[in-house]
């Protein structure tokens, strides 16, 4: 097979100098952002709200807390159904995953360290938050602008109110040489957006374009991820498409990324009427956000890698 190529995603620059809010900048990084969503449903933001210090802490902190007894890492489960701890399952044998709920907040961090490490560990609560925090602002950064290229600024706001974050620590263990390498199947991510980082050198993220070819994805410390999930398709009435993605291993050592998504709790996500038009009739149904990870957690394997599922659940 002929090596994959180092696709030329779109790099968007976040960085504070760029992002006066009202400049004529704001305006052209606004632009961009939904061309490269509409074109690829991602691209790579150059960003340096993670500072080098910050995005280091947070992989320290995943290490550890991967490194705890599996007896203490199965107590991780969350309201959003499948989204807890997992390991090894049949059909991705090198993943480990455990994920914090309300991963912006102090509250959340705080619960999920009080659950591993009951005596505290504030160098991990700590380490954590001010990552989440930052990748979280990015992606608010991000659908601020998605909201105003497309004028539904009201409709973002409102969601933004029930917006929560989930924050992923996954592993892929080092395959070993042997000839499976596959870490997370092909999949499209069921969250309103997605923000990923991965370890210094780290590769193994896989895009599909729209023409089916799979790119890789290479990023620095100071550079991101930013994908939409299947929720975002709804909204914006299929403009923007949730990309289907996958990890290859490619080295042999363990890889650890970092996955910070957004979800709506509490508030139905409705198409703005704004998107609808004759040439753009209604393709979704109102729908819950929670209902619909449940739907797919209960659905089969194929159903959760299926490339449709959004549409199945609440297409019209
Ligand atoms: O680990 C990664 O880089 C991406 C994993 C992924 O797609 C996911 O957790 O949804
Ligand atoms: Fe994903």
């Amino acid at each position: 097979m002929a090596p994959l190529q180092q696709h030329k995603l779109a790099v968007i620059d976040f960085s504070e100098k760029n992002l006066n809010l009202d400049s004529s900048s704001w305006m052209k990084t606004c632009g961009e952002v939904v061309r490269a969503l509409e074109e690829h449903g991602c691209f790579i933001a150059s960003y340096d709200g993670v500072s080098q210090e910050v995005h280091d802490a947070a992989f320290v902190a995943s290490q550890e807390v991967h490194d705890l007894p599996v007896e203490v890492k199965v107590q991780n489960t969350l309201d959003a159904q499948g989204y807890g701890y997992l390991a090894q399952a049949a059909n991705m044998p090198l993943y480990v995953r455990l994920s914090i709920e309300n991963a912006t907040t102090a509250q959340g961090v705080e619960e999920f360290t009080k659950l591993m490490w009951p005596s505290g560990n504030d160098t991990f609560r700590e380490s954590v938050l001010t990552f989440t925090k930052a990748l979280g602002e990015l992606e608010q950064m991000v659908m601020r602008m998605v909201a105003k290229s497309y004028g539904i600024e009201k409709d973002y706001e409102l969601l933004l109110g029930s917006t929560t974050y989930i924050l992923k620590f996954n592993k892929c263990l080092n395959p070993n040489g042997i000839e499976k390498n596959l870490g997370v199947i092909p999949h499209r991510d069921k969250s309103f957006m997605t923000v990923i980082q991965q370890q210094e050198e780290g590769k193994g993220l896989e895009i599909q374009t729209k023409n089916g070819e799979w790119v890789q994805v290479h990023l620095s410390p100071s550079s991101s991820i930013v994908l939409a999930g299947d929720a975002c398709m709804a909204w914006s009435n299929g403009r923007i498409e949730a990309p289907y993605h996958r990890v290859i291993m490619q080295q042999n050592k363990d890889r650890y990324s970092l996955v910070l998504s957004s979800f709506v709790k509490d508030l139905k996500i409705e198409v703005p009427q704004e998107l609808v038009d004759e040439d753009h009739p209604l393709q979704f149904k109102a729908f819950d956000h929670y209902e619909y990870i449940k739907y797919v957690s209960d659905t089969t394997v194929e159903g959760n890698r299926m490339k449709g599922a959004i549409s199945a659940y609440c297409g019209i």
